[in-house]
């Protein structure tokens, strides 16, 4: 049996609903072999951080290159990166080991406003890893800090996405989950087309870890050959279900529901 294999390059969340944790539940519940490369272990709960621990710069390395050695990832996502000197090494051994289908979510800010990547990476992250991209997934806080202008309309959503194509991401998806109103809309572009995937936003607390599963899914429906545009699709799809069908587990922003949309798909509730 051939398997699609997705590695992930993110920050560990002990919660089990964003970063790494999230990435490999979403893996398997889309049939992919799930690897991991762990650039900082996050102490959090569904109130919030508690606290950051970086890895070493050796520990993210040797990590790297024990997966590159042996494995060949169909597709790559990077999540939690957290300084400069770790996306850089990111990105060398990405040109060393000539991945391919790069899934950037250019993780910032946790829910509760704790920071998930220094003020000062983010150029690097723009000069050094976006040009790989197969695909950019920023919220809209993190597309105004990539492009540096200010987002209140689908417009500005638009031309926010332009500018990522510009610094050479093959496609941007403007996420929009931060606005305020009963649809959300997502923005997708191409390099000369846009695509807009519009659903119901769903009234809940429970929404930690949605752009971690959301950017995960697209990474494993890439990795088993999909276009970018269905990847998107598919994804979309697993996200409204993960957030619909919700756990309620813990006291704050719960976890989503990384088992609802295989068991919508077999028919159960
Ligand atoms: N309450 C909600 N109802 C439906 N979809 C949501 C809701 N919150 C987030 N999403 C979807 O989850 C995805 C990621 O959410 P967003 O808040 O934009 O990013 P992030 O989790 O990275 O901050 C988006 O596509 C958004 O549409
Ligand atoms: C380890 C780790 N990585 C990423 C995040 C942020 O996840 P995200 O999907 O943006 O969801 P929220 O934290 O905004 O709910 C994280 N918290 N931890």
């Amino acid at each position: 049996m051939r398997i699609a294999q997705a590695l992930t390059i993110a920050g560990s969340d002990n919660g089990g609903g964003a970063g790494i944790q999230a990435d490999l539940k979403t893996f398997q519940e889309l049939d992919v072999y799930g690897m991991t490369v762990i650039t900082a272990i996050a102490a959090q709960n569904t109130t919030g951080v508690q606290g950051v621990f970086p890895i070493s710069y050796e520990g993210i390395a040797q990590q790297l290159d024990s997966t590159g050695d042996d494995f060949k990832p169909n597709a790559v996502k990077t999540g939690m990166l957290y300084s400069t000197e770790i996306i850089q090494l990111v990105a060398e051994k990405w040109r060393h080991y000539e991945w391919s289908n790069l899934v950037i979510d250019p993780v910032m800010v946790a829910k509760g406003g704790a920071p998930l990547l220094q003020q000062q990476a983010i150029q690097t992250l723009i000069t050094e890893l976006i040009p790989h991209a197969q695909i950019t997934t920023p919220n809209i806080p993190e597309a105004e800090l990539l492009t540096g202008m200010s987002i209140r309309s689908l417009s500005e959503r638009e031309e926010a996405a332009r500018r990522l194509v510009q610094m050479g991401s093959t496609y941007a998806l403007i996420k929009g989950g931060h606005d305020t109103g009963g649809m959300i809309v997502d923005v997708l572009y191409d390099g000369q087309s846009f695509h807009y995937l519009e659903n119901i936003r769903i009234v809940t607390p429970h929404t930690h870890g949605t752009g971690c599963t959301y950017s995960a899914a697209i990474t494993a429906e890439l990795a088993k050959g999909s276009s970018v545009l269905a990847a998107v699709t598919t994804a979309r799809a697993f996200i409204q279900a993960a957030i619909e069908d919700e756990l309620g587990i813990g006291a704050g922003h719960g976890p989503t529901n990384h088992f609802a949309y295989q068991r919508r798909q077999r028919g159960e509730k």
